[in-house]
């Protein structure tokens, strides 16, 4: 460690008021207490470490005149092939990817849990469900309710030891596959957590014609989203773009979308500060 520069960078703290000077020399305030290794909150471990996940796509933004030109991610400028491709290709990417995703909502979860009557749906599809920690809690509070959670292969097998370890072998079931390939057929209400914010329309089209196709024809399609313009952030509208090409959609551009898969729009429920859900029902139920 250089003493001058470590002095230099910890002045630079300082002035953006995560650092405090003291007699001693430094202590972080409690803004800058957040990024401290124990703090508990994963920034550490997960979003600083350019090695991780987030720390590797937050790079990408070097590439942003490309996104801002082209309107296409910058991901893929920067490392020669797409965000999802490269966490296939590296464990350990993909392993701190799907923690930050835990992670980022684990405190909300109980909120997400009440703020929307689950039960009514017997069975439901997460589509993308990551390592279950959400679908674990919705079949915890409603007994009556089955579950099957769909993921790449990596992720699926975390969500399988999420449901052992809340003891829910009997009420759910884990399939190790791609959106982009037909979903399980028959369920009353299809799932996508922030998953069509990570494409662009082509691909977000794709999705939901797999989720038409497999509903039951009385079934849902439930999207959650941090809607464009009423929860997003400007810095999220940006980084699903860089990253992965998608953006944050506003209600009208959801309702479009929806449209061209004989989707009507129905209800919108606030979860969160930060998240909606968007009901779907199939046009041709008439329900
Ligand atoms: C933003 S995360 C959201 C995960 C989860 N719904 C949540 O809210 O925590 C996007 C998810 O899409 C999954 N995913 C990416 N490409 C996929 C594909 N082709 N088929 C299925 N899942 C995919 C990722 O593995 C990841 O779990």
């Amino acid at each position: 460690m250089d003493s001058a520069a470590l002095d230099l960078l910890l002045a630079h703290l300082a002035s953006l008021d995560v650092m405090q000077q003291t007699t001693a020399g430094y202590r972080t305030t409690e803004f800058g207490a957040n990024l401290r290794a124990d703090a508990g909150n994963g920034f550490t471990n997960m979003l600083l470490r350019l090695d991780s996940a987030a720390g590797r796509a937050e790079l990408a933004f070097v590439e942003l005149a490309h996104s801002i030109t082209t309107g296409q991610a910058a991901y893929p400028r920067r490392y020669g092939k797409d965000f999802w491709a490269d966490l296939a290709e590296q464990p350990r990417l993909r392993e701190s990817f799907d923690q930050q995703m835990t992670l980022r909502f684990q405190h909300q979860v109980p909120r997400i849990v009440a703020a929307f009557d689950w039960s009514r749906f017997a069975n439901i599809v997460d589509v993308s469900g990551g390592q279950g920690t959400l679908l674990a809690a919705i079949l915890t509070a409603h007994p009556e309710m089955h579950g099957h959670l769909v993921d790449l292969a990596p992720t699926a097998a975390d969500a399988s030891r999420t449901f052992s370890a809340h003891g829910l072998d009997d009420r759910t079931d884990v399939t190790a596959g791609s959106f982009f390939d037909p979903l399980p057929a028959g369920a009353d209400a299809y799932l996508l957590f922030d998953i069509l914010h990570d494409w662009d329309d082509e691909h977000a089209h794709r999705i939901l014609a797999r989720c038409v196709a497999a509903a039951h024809p009385t079934g849902r399609i439930l999207v959650v989203e941090a809607v464009g313009r009423q929860r997003s952030t400007s810095e999220m509208d940006l980084a699903m773009l860089v990253i992965c090409g998608g953006r944050e959609r506003e209600l009208d551009e959801f309702r479009t979308l929806g449209l061209a898969h004989g989707l009507i729009l129905d209800t919108v429920t606030t979860l969160t500060e930060e998240r909606q859900l968007l009901e779907f029902r199939l046009e041709a139920s008439g329900l």
